[in-house]
């Protein structure tokens, strides 16, 4: 069967319980080839059983799940999907080119050892101890290890918890080398920055029920958005209401106060088409709030 078409993942309709837990409850989404998509959600919002789902590592109680036009345990099976789990370690006593070296072995060298090294950001570190990495650099290793079949589509569940932010940063643009191949990414995370920053979509999850689903930005106006607060010498309310992303626009004074569903464009315009601008503040809803808010069915 050509499945080439096919979405990289559909998932429709699919709940899932644990004895009297419902973890997940038709629950449904896609994800587009070369997409990247951030499931997020706060602990237990069915983020890792739905990646689990994905992976066929369970079987859905109900619903439809297809993984590049196949079943998931066809998917996976075909080589074409990498993972990083929470679960699973690394062989303390081999080096990282040893691991990564058995990895694409396992693969048939569909990708040769020294290109994974290299988009994992490994190359230097070829030659050192799994066990004697750091925790972004162990992570690193495993995202390498999901990397080694070339895989069309690959599955992230929590990968930066418990790094700092620079090891972060590091792991983030190692995934984007991956993600700039082709490959689509799913990744599980409850933080908020990392949908944020590198999803192209949010699918956000709340005790099993996808309740948002869209960009970043949609995401945080469907929470009510931001206010952005300054001072201006005669501000004029129509030319204020027109800037990118706002919503509302109150004036008191000289004091502006505009309510936008996309502060990084309302503030950038407001600098580059208004001028003047003082005292500039900006509060209100993240996305943290969007997913407090949106969890918790009190959009606006
Ligand atoms: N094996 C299991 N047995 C029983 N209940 C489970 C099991 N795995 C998950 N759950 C429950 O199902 C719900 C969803 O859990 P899940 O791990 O999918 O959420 P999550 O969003 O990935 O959370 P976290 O961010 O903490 O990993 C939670 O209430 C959790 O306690």
């Amino acid at each position: 069967m050509d499945n080439s078409t096919s979405p990289a993942v559909e998932f429709r309709g699919v709940s899932k319980r644990y004895g009297a837990t419902r973890a997940l409850s038709r629950a449904g989404f896609t994800v587009a080839r070369g997409e990247t998509v951030a499931l997020l959600g706060h602990n237990g919002a069915g983020k890792s059983t739905a990646v689990d789902l994905m992976l066929g590592l369970r079987r859905p109680d109900e619903g439809d799940i297809k993984i590049l036009g196949m079943s998931p345990g066809q998917a996976v099976a075909s080589g074409r999907v990498g993972a990083l789990l929470q679960s699973g370690g690394l062989p303390d006593g081999a080096t990282v080119r040893d691991v990564v070296r058995l990895a694409c072995g396992l693969y048939g060298g569909r990708r040769p050892v020294s290109e994974t090294l290299s988009l994992a950001g490994l190359a230097d570190l070829a030659g050192r101890q799994a066990g004697e990495l750091s925790g972004g650099q162990s992570q690193r290793l495993k995202f390498a290890v999901a990397i080694a079949g070339r895989p069309e589509l690959l599955f992230l569940d929590e990968p930066t918890v418990a790094l700092d932010v620079e090891a972060r940063r590091g792991f983030w643009s190692v995934v984007r080398g991956a993600a700039d191949q082709g490959a689509s990414v799913v990744f599980a995370t409850h933080y908020l920055d990392e949908a944020d920053m590198f999803a192209d979509r949010v699918v956000v999850l709340s005790r099993g029920s996808v309740v948002a689903d869209g960009g970043p930005s949609t995401v945080k106006a469907l929470a009510g958005g931001r206010t952005v607060r300054c001072v201006l010498d005669a501000p004029d309310p129509r030319r204020l209401l027109a800037l990118p992303g706002v919503q509302d626009v109150q004036i008191h004074g000289n004091e502006v106060i505009l309510r936008t569903g996309d502060a990084d464009q309302t503030v950038g315009a407001l600098y580059t088409s208004i001028g003047g601008v003082r005292d500039l503040q900006v509060t209100g809803a993240g996305l943290e709030e969007a997913l407090i808010a949106l969890s918790s069915g009190k959009t606006a």
